[in-house]
């Protein structure tokens, strides 16, 4: 009988001689053995844990061999040691034997042993293990190469371990995660210790540990900046551990290209050495370390970039690893830049700048519009536009400039707008909008460019160009405008208008005696003796030379245009000091009294006919034309010469 079968039956017998040593020694190296053994297998360490059960049923083994030759029963404290390993243990063991049928063939193995664990994992709620057949306990799907490696330690009687997942729907693997066992098939006497062991927890927390690492390796990978470590153990000092793709992008170095290494195997020396000089500061004042806009020249150019350095422990508080973080701020400090740069421009800039949001409310003025307003800032920003006297861009207003906008990016015009002064300012004004996605307006802003003293000197100049620069009298041009505004007039209220042309008689002979300039000064007079002879609201003007016109607004009669022509001749006649020459100026006058029908044209042409017809009548006279008013067909004299 095998020492399996006499256990079971409660009467083991030796299957080897005992060595001759001690009973106590002989006893004591299993009892430490066995005790060494349990403490390992509670270690946290699978291989550990098997070094332990090995060693727990060696020593319980080696106690069993050691037993005296004369204590065999089954009370002795051989079988002690063994039950104790026995029992002892937490994982689930089980001794076999062989069966064979009459014909000596293999039939399976037999339970002759089991402690609880494997009846709590083999047959929880079953009978007893002992003395089933093993291919009855065992789950369903169980693998081929179980019973393979079963039999070899069996016949082989070499020591074998297997390891196989129970999948969700064996008889051991429930729920969804696989079941996982592991076995170890000891060769004893005349049979087979198999010590199994639900390892699935374990396995999933590998699993998890694993599905946590990949995570966040793919975490780190996808960041959208550069991250990277390097470990600071003595072994592996200063290599790369990580490198993620942004990285790898950003320095144009793929991760197998730089794991491993070290920053000077890869790296210019310029960046080697910036590196050493930040993790020195690290090493100097442990913690998490911010280096802002460091500039960096990479494959892709110069980048600007913010680093943040962070240093990591292992489980012995001793430093693992230097972590770096690095973000590519170059487009935003670019943008923040411009930001500025457009932010000062308007700050800058003459024009006066107002920006109001869609509802036309102020958010945003320049310090040129405060100035040109004469507002504070206060006084201005969150209120409503319109109602700080500005065009109002709603859209019951302005329906030009809505229409503009929804056109074109832009409208342009003059506008007032209220002085510090409370003066209208002339402002040339631009209004344009931003719009978001939607296209609906989201700002408003509004350019002002004061154009005050430009529409000043434009006045000025359209003045210039309609009066005669020598006496400021209305040119020609203004004459013509003038009259065709005093014919509207007359024939609107209606009342009379007559015409008069003056044209000075010998002027030449001035012009060349006393010289040019005299010439001038001579005009000026003239042009103010006729103002003189006439009503604030007739108009004398200078066509050319030293020809003049009267626009006689009212006067209608020929005797009332006799009247004041020949004031004229008499105050033109008056004798005038130029340096030391006395100059009498005289002068040939034409009129003309014009009826409602006649054009402008019409009445210049007769009354110039008529200046002409004095001159042709001997100068220093006066005609009349009163064709077609007083019934005359031709020109009358109505003065003599002066
Ligand atoms: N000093 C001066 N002379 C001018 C100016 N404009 C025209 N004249 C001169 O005025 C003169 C006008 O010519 P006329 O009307 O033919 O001279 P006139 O001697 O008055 O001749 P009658 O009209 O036939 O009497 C010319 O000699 C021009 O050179 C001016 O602005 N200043």
């Amino acid at each position: 009988m095998s020492f399996i079968t006499s256990m079971r039956m409660g009467t083991p017998t030796r299957p080897l001689s005992a060595p001759a040593s001690p009973p106590r020694l002989r006893l004591a190296i299993p009892l430490i053995g066995l005790i060494a053994g349990l403490a390992l297998t509670s270690s946290h360490q699978l291989a550990w844990q098997w070094v332990g059960v090995s060693l727990s049923l060696c020593a319980a083994w080696a106690g069993w061999r050691a037993r005296p030759a004369t204590r065999g029963s089954a009370g002795g404290p051989d079988d002690a040691v063994w039950h104790a390993w026995l029992e002892g243990s937490q994982d689930a063991v089980m001794v076999l034997t062989p069966r064979h049928d009459p014909l000596g063939r293999f039939m399976g193995h037999m339970v002759v042993q089991a402690n609880a664990p494997a009846q709590a994992l083999f047959l929880p709620d079953g009978a007893s293990l002992v003395g089933q057949r093993l291919q009855d306990v065992l789950p369903a799907g169980m693998p081929e190469s179980f019973h393979e490696r079963l039999h070899m330690a069996w016949a082989g009687r070499q020591p074998q371990v297997d390891e196989h997942a129970l999948h969700p729907g064996h008889a051991l693997g429930q729920g969804e995660a696989p079941r996982w066992l592991s076995h170890q098939m000891i060769p004893l006497p005349g049979g087979v210790a198999l010590i199994s062991r639900d390892t699935s927890a374990a396995h999933h927390a590998t699993e998890a540990l694993h599905e946590q690492e990949s995570f966040y390796r793919c975490l780190v990978d996808h960041l959208p900046m550069a991250v990277f470590a390097r470990s600071a153990r003595a072994h592996n000092a200063g290599r790369y551990v990580v490198w993620n793709r942004e990285a790898a992008e950003v320095m144009q170095l793929s991760a197998e290209q730089v794991l491993g290494k070290r920053p000077e195997d890869i790296l210019p020396p310029e960046m080697v050495e910036r590196g050493r000089a930040l993790d020195q500061a690290l090493a100097q004042q442990p913690g998490v370390h911010h280096f802002p806009n460091l500039i960096y020249q990479t494959p892709k150019g110069p980048r600007v970039v913010d680093l943040t350095k962070a240093p990591i422990y292992g489980v012995d508080g001793q430093l693992d690893h230097i972590l770096s973080i690095a973000q590519d701020v170059t487009a935003q400090r670019q943008a923040a830049d411009q930001l500025r740069l457009a932010s000062r421009v308007i700050d800058e800039t003459g024009d006066a700048v107002m920006v109001t949001d869609a509802m036309d409310r102020v958010v945003m003025v320049n310090p040129a519009f405060l100035k040109m307003s004469g507002l504070r800032h206060h006084e201005v920003v969150g209120h409503d536009a319109e109602l700080l006297g500005l065009a109002p861009l709603r859209e019951t207003h302005l329906i030009g400039i809505q229409e503009t906008l929804r056109g074109g990016p832009r409208w342009t015009g003059e506008s007032p707008l209220v002085g510090p002064d409370g003066l209208l300012l002339e402002t040339w004004l631009s209004v344009s909008v931003l719009r978001n996605e939607a296209q609906q307006v989201t700002q408003h802003i509004r350019v002002f460019n004061d154009i005050s003293r430009l529409k000043a000197q434009q006045r000025e100049l359209t003045e210039q160009a309609r009066r005669d620069s020598l006496t400021g009298l209305p040119n020609r041009r203004e004459f013509s405008d003038r009259l065709r505004m005093a014919m509207a007039r007359a024939r609107r209220q209606p009342q009379t208008l007559a015409l008069m042309y003056v044209d000075l008689d010998g002027f030449k002979a001035i012009n060349d005696q006393l010289g040019h300039a005299a010439g001038d000064r001579l005009l000026i007079e003239v042009a103010r003796r006729m103002e003189d002879s006439v009503r604030t609201t007739d108009c004398v003007c200078r066509l050319s030379g030293d020809e003049f016109t009267v626009i006689l607004e009212g006067a209608g009669h020929p005797d009332e245009v006799t009247r004041i022509a020949n004031r004229i001749i008499e105050r033109l006649a008056q004798p005038w000091q130029i340096d030391a020459h006395t100059v009498q100026a005289r002068a040939s006058l034409g009129a003309a009294l014009w009826s409602r029908d006649e054009d402008l044209d019409a009445l210049c042409q007769r009354a110039d006919t008529a200046m002409y017809a004095a001159k042709h009548a001997g100068k220093g006279r006066f005609v009349l034309d009163t064709e077609g008013v007083w019934g005359a067909t031709s020109m009358g004299l109505y003065a003599g010469a002066a």
